[in-house]
């Protein structure tokens, strides 16, 4: 099987601060990775290291066998990337964000509108393309999103807690639209989330990171295994090896922040 990401050993310091203490994991071609941990674990840096937003400390991150250190312009061309602050324009119709990035990617000009066409479609937003994304539900925005991120193919696709926030219905779909985009484009899909429902309902595989360890990876069936427990569930696994509960919040700063990202939304 093809890995598209491979991590060995990366480590990220600010400073003295060690926040990536040198992890190890990969994501099959195809598969869909979840990356979960409490606030401040150490995933949106992992993340960013990912993109090529920055560099590492020490270790080698490869995406579809590319060095990114050595290859990043070449790789950044197979990355999708939705992060967690909104990055869809509110003044703009759904449309034309997607028209702009399509610009901005350089995609020929006879392909754009056969794209955009394609992404409104599977996202399920071709009645609502010519309307202001200000007046769209926050799942539709998400889903716009991953529109933008999508429209230049890529082969591997990462989201920062892309359902935070969001209503039940709101982040099924979101769901859903990721399992079409595994299934029809063979995309390797990378999540970080927070709700243990999310990892359970999308991912083939997940790693727990905790103060910037990875503490435990694989199939649910294998996190049971290493829990030493095969009657639990994924929300006990989490406490098992983080000592947190995935619903209690971190200091006072993360739910400052949390409490914007879900103000933004509503
Ligand atoms: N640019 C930076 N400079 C210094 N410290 C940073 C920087 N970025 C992140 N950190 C610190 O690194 C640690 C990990 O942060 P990170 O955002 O990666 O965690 P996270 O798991 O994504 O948390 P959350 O779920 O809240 O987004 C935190 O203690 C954070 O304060």
């Amino acid at each position: 099987m093809c890995m598209n990401i491979e991590t060995f050993n990366l480590v990220k310091r600010f400073g003295n601060h060690e926040v990536v203490k040198s992890i190890s994991f990969n994501v099959k071609e195809g598969e869909i990775f979840g990356l979960l941990g409490p606030n401040g674990a150490g995933k949106t840096t992992t993340i960013r290291m990912l993109t090529t937003l920055l560099p590492p400390t020490s270790g080698l991150i490869k995406l579809s066998g590319f060095d990114v250190r050595r290859y990043g312009n070449l790789v950044r061309k197979f990355i999708g990337y939705v992060p967690q602050a909104l990055s869809a324009d509110s003044t703009l119709t759904g449309y034309e964000n997607l028209y702009y990035i399509a610009k901005l990617l350089r995609l020929p000009k006879n392909e754009r509108e056969k794209r955009i066409e394609y992404v409104l479609n599977l996202l399920n937003l071709k009645d609502a393309a010519n309307r202001l994304v200000k007046e769209y539900s926050g799942g539709m925005v998400r889903r716009l999103e991953v529109g933008q991120a999508i429209l230049h193919k890529p082969k591997i696709l990462i989201l920062d807690e892309p359902t935070v926030g969001l209503d039940p219905i709101a982040r099924h779909n979101v769901w859903e639209a990721l399992k079409t985009l595994q299934k029809d484009n063979g995309l390797s899909i990378l999540i970080t989330t927070h709700y243990m429902e999310e990892a359970e309902a999308l991912c083939q595989r997940i790693a727990i990171m905790n103060m910037g360890l990875i503490v435990a990876q694989g199939t649910l069936e294998e996190l049971k295994k290493a829990a030493g427990n095969n009657d639990i569930s994924l929300e006990d696994i989490f406490i098992h090896f983080t000592g947190n509960n995935s619903e209690s919040g971190g200091d006072f700063r993360e739910m400052r922040q949390m409490r914007k990202r879900i103000q933004r939304f509503s």
